[in-house]
């Protein structure tokens, strides 16, 4: 299908280009963008509900604020692909997240006009904040705008910051983009507040607007002004809470349209009190593509699709993902165990629990995006003798760190965390990598540590989490599929520190931490082909180790490879420290840890990116050659 027709878009370089349309020429505008957001989107896949609910907010805060000048801050900034359009990007913008393109979310070394990077929620504010407080010192009149979804709006980041800004007076101006929607419909007491806001009255007229706003204008106040003002305040007891906090909240209003928004922020923008606004608009994700308006996740995250029809394309079929196995695993652990419950931060389809909550509707919590919570609230419920799996992305983990560490390690609470989306995870780049959590957790006692190597041993890990009474745990697992292989009804809880031996050789020993186990096999096949014998084994257990098989391994070998999907400090790290004081490592044998680089991965695909990290099998035989001082990779006289 041809693009769309973008007479008015195509005039814009830079946000400069559209301040001087007219309001109707902003509309049209609004309307090219949409356009263009939504065929570009269809070729590169990515999250376009966010983003088409908010084409008409962004077209309104580029032609009334001063960006770059004005700072411009989207929190999570998976709905900034418009404002990448009209920010200098719509020349790559069908690059977006796919290798060597466009970052699909915010990010400072890509443009001059995302002043702050995300990925994560909940940050936008304290990063406004931040601006705000900077620009108060150095005695600059920059704005600083911070624009928040209702759905990240749960977190307690975003209370800190408000409740910071309204005790420092300071000027910024935080929209508030609500559509009633997170990844899935949002939930909690603040949605369920700013629900009662939205629909306990109608859209502000412009007048009213207007008048609410009459404290605002640079000019002296008219009395009539004043009075309509007040009487406006009045009436919005659904202001209340944020104005208890200290902010200036205006609203509700239509984030559609372009005649109330423009006067409104125009309004804001040229407020001379020193005091934090809230604007809160209302909007609809999806909006403006009826596939999208139509779909129960309006359209979150989406692979590339027909723009006509809005069908996507489809994987072909193929072996259940990671995450579905976990899911049914825990299902069938539940069943036998109803002292299983399961909690998530607002991805109950993400970490596949959308199914154990239809099974068990009150033994699942989604707490909303509040992974710091999550994380106590579990460390709560297992301290009553319940069994809580915390299903979380190892990256959204890392927000947790100090309630794994302090409520839950410290008082050794059997508390289990079902780490989906370990190591690279594709087109959502560096942000959403799980590549650390084998070093932070690997370091605090009590912790059991287990990583699967394929989906049944995942199923063998979730039985053995349930059987862990006495100690926290932890299990990790990728993102995609698993391999095919067949499934038991249910797992085998494994022996706690053991390890497992695939394959017997002499030369060269791989133990791999995880799903690099195939990797290693097929790098095992490459050696042996070329006369080396290779020893490969699944360790399975970072924590405790089983430092039996670690022993025997560098004993036995010339070399000892490690390799995980983690960072340096993660298992590697721990087989080091545990053979440097036992003195194996005082002698013959060549230790090679095999880790992620010291270096954030871009987006691409999996598989790309395991070679960019140079994780994959022609690297282990690589590393294996050169620890024994062999440069080609040809075929050698056997080794044994
Ligand atoms: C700390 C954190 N937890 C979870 C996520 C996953 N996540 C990304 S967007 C999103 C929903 C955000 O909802 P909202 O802020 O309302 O934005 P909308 O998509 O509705 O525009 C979630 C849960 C995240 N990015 N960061
Ligand atoms: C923006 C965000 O954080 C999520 O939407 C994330 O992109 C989901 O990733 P998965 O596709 O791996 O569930
Ligand atoms: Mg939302």
């Amino acid at each position: 299908m041809a693009p769309p027709a973008t007479p008015l878009l195509d005039r814009v370089r830079t946000p400069a280009d559209l301040r001087n349309y007219s309001g109707e020429q902003l509309k049209q505008l609004a309307e090219e963008l949409r356009a263009e957001t939504i065929d570009a989107v269809s070729q590169t896949g990515g999250h376009l509900g966010a983003s088409l609910g908010v084409v008409e907010l962004t077209v309104a805060v580029h032609a009334v604020f001063d960006t770059p000048r004005d700072r411009l801050i989207w929190d999570v900034g998976h709905q900034a692909y418009p404002h990448k359009i009209l920010t200098g990007r719509r020349d790559r913008i069908r690059t977006l997240r796919q290798e060597g393109g466009l970052s699909g979310f915010t990010r400072r070394a890509e443009s001059e006009y995302d002043p702050f990077g995300a990925a994560h929620s909940s940050t936008s504010i304290s990063a406004g904040l931040g601006m705000a407080m900077a620009r108060d010192l150095k005695g600059d009149d920059r704005q600083v705008i911070a624009i928040i979804g209702d759905g990240s709006m749960s977190a307690g980041m975003a209370y800190e910051a408000m409740n910071n800004a309204g005790a420092a007076k300071a000027r910024l101006i935080v929209i508030l983009n609500d559509n009633d929607m997170s990844i899935a419909p949002p939930v909690g007491a603040m949605s369920a507040y700013l629900s009662k806001v939205v629909s306990s009255r109608p859209f502000l007229s412009v007048r009213e607007m207007m008048a609410k706003l009459a404290r605002r204008f640079p000019r002296p106040l008219e009395r009539t002004a004043r009075r309509a003002e007040e009487f406006a305040r009045g009436l919005l007891t659904g202001g209340t809470l944020f104005e208890e906090l200290g902010f200036y909240y205006v609203g509700p209003i239509d984030g559609h349209d372009l005649d109330h928004l423009l006067p409104v922020l125009r309004n804001l923008r040229d407020a001379e009190d020193a005091l934090p606004i809230l604007l809160h608009v209302v909007t609809q994700k999806g909006k403006g593509y009826a596939p999208a308006e139509a779909s129960a996740d309006k359209y979150h995250g989406v692979q590339k699709f027909n723009v006509i029809t809005g069908e996507q394309a489809k994987a072909p079929p193929g072996p259940p993902s990671y995450t579905k196995v976990f899911s049914n695993a825990l299902i069938a652990e539940a069943e036998a165990d109803e002292r299983i419950v399961s909690i998530n931060a607002a991805m109950p389809a993400g970490t596949g629990l959308d199914a154990f909550a239809k099974k068990f509707p009150k033994r699942c919590f989604d707490v909303g995006i509040a992974e710091q919570h999550a994380v106590t609230c579990a460390a709560g419920m297992a301290t009553e003798g319940l069994k809580p799996f915390v299903a979380i992305y190892s990256t959204f983990l890392q927000r947790a760190y100090d309630q794994v560490v302090h409520d839950v390690a410290l008082q050794s609470l059997p508390v289990r965390f079902a780490m989906d989306r370990a190591g690279l995870v594709g087109a959502d780049g560096a942000t959403h990598a799980g590549s650390f959590d084998i070093a932070y957790l690997g370091c605090l006692p009590n912790m059991v540590l287990m990583a699967a190597a394929d989906e049944v041993e995942l199923m063998h890990m979730v039985a053995t989490a349930a059987q862990i009474d006495d100690r926290p745990s932890a299990f990790r697992y990728p993102r995609g599929e698993g391999l095919g292989l067949t499934l038991p009804a249910r797992g085998t809880p494994l022996e706690i520190g053991r390890g497992r031996v695939l394959r017997e050789g002499t030369a060269i020993a791989i133990l791999s931490y995880g799903t690099r186990l195939a990797e290693c096999q097929k790098a095992a096949d490459e050696l042996a082909a070329q006369g080396l014998s290779c020893t490969v084994a699944d360790a399975r257990f970072a924590k405790p180790l089983d430092t039996g098989l670690v022993e025997r391994l560098a004993k036995n070998h010339e070399v000892l490879i490690t390799i995980e999907e983690g960072s340096v400090g993660g298992f590697g790290g721990l087989v080091a420290h545990h053979l440097l004081w036992k003195g194996l490592l005082d002698g013959q044998t060549k230790f090679r840890p095999m880790v992620l680089p010291d270096s954030f991965i871009d987006h691409a695909a999996p598989k790309v990116q395991y070679d960019q990290a140079g994780l994959n099998a022609r690297h282990i035989v690589a590393t294996a050659r050169a620890a024994l001082g062999m440069a080609e990779a040809k075929a050698q006289p056997a080794r044994a």
